[in-house]
């Protein structure tokens, strides 16, 4: 089928998302174009902005520039709404019979404001206790990373963090902080270099106050960037 048949199709469905309250707002005809459909697609789309915006896109610097956005977005910085790309994360069993919180701080985030597109860069810290099983560490790296390579709001990511290491881990005592910074907060706009935004999710066991303090003495968040 050719691309613009298949965006039509698109259209006619409109709004009709993959509904979940911590879901992306994804439609379920997302996938049915390939990979190289989308870049070839966005590929014509950066092209007409630039064009727009009155750029000379025969310019040596310039003429490679819509492909390389496209390819960035579908491989790179949107990759994370694929499914296909989500870890295969491999858990163990808890042999050591080890029953205090584990903690994976400072976790890098570089993620995409779904408002203006911009980056969001931060850092995660994630924990859990473990209910007989246990996760290989860069595995939460990566799950971090997964959700993070969607547009998106920081109250969702979090969100989905905790729940997909939930299911991963067999259990609901698993929480997760992220500071961030938004560069369309920081770069433009307000303009305010210095503000981040904290958001967290406590799950099971974290919700009881003496959980969370000691989670949050571990990462004691005055993060860095
Ligand atoms: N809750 C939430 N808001 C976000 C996030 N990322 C960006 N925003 C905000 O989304 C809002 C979009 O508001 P609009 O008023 O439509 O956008 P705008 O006119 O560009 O607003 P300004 O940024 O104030 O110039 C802005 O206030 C952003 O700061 C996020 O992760 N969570
Ligand atoms: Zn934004």
């Amino acid at each position: 089928m050719k691309i613009d048949n298949i965006l039509e199709d698109f259209e006619e469905i409109g709004d009709n998302h993959i509904a979940s309250s911590a879901e992306n707002p994804v439609r379920k005809d997302a996938f049915k174009l390939s990979n190289q459909e989308k870049i070839a697609s966005i590929e014509k789309d950066v092209f007409r902005i630039l064009e727009t915006l009155g750029m000379d896109l025969t310019d040596d610097s310039l003429k490679g520039t819509p492909k390389r956005v496209a390819k960035m977005f579908v491989e790179e910085i949107f990759s994370g709404l694929h499914p296909d790309n989500k870890p295969k994360a491999s858990v163990f069993d808890n042999k050591y019979k080890y029953g205090e919180m584990l903690v994976e701080k400072n976790i890098t985030v570089y993620s995409t404001c779904e408002h203006h597109l911009l980056p969001i860069v931060g850092r995660a810290h994630v924990a859990y206790i473990s209910n007989g099983t246990v996760v290989g560490l860069s595995k939460m790296n990566r799950i971090v990373d997964y959700y993070a390579k969607r547009p998106q709001v920081q109250e969702r990511m979090t969100m989905q963090i905790v729940q997909a290491l939930q299911e991963i881990l067999n259990t609901k005592d698993v929480a997760c902080v992220i500071d961030a910074k938004h560069l369309c907060v920081n770069s433009r706009g307000i303009r305010d270099i210095e503000s981040s935004t904290v958001t967290s999710e406590f799950g099971g066991k974290f919700k009881d106050p003496a959980t969370k303090r000691e989670f949050l003495d571990y990462i004691n968040i005055d993060t860095e960037f």
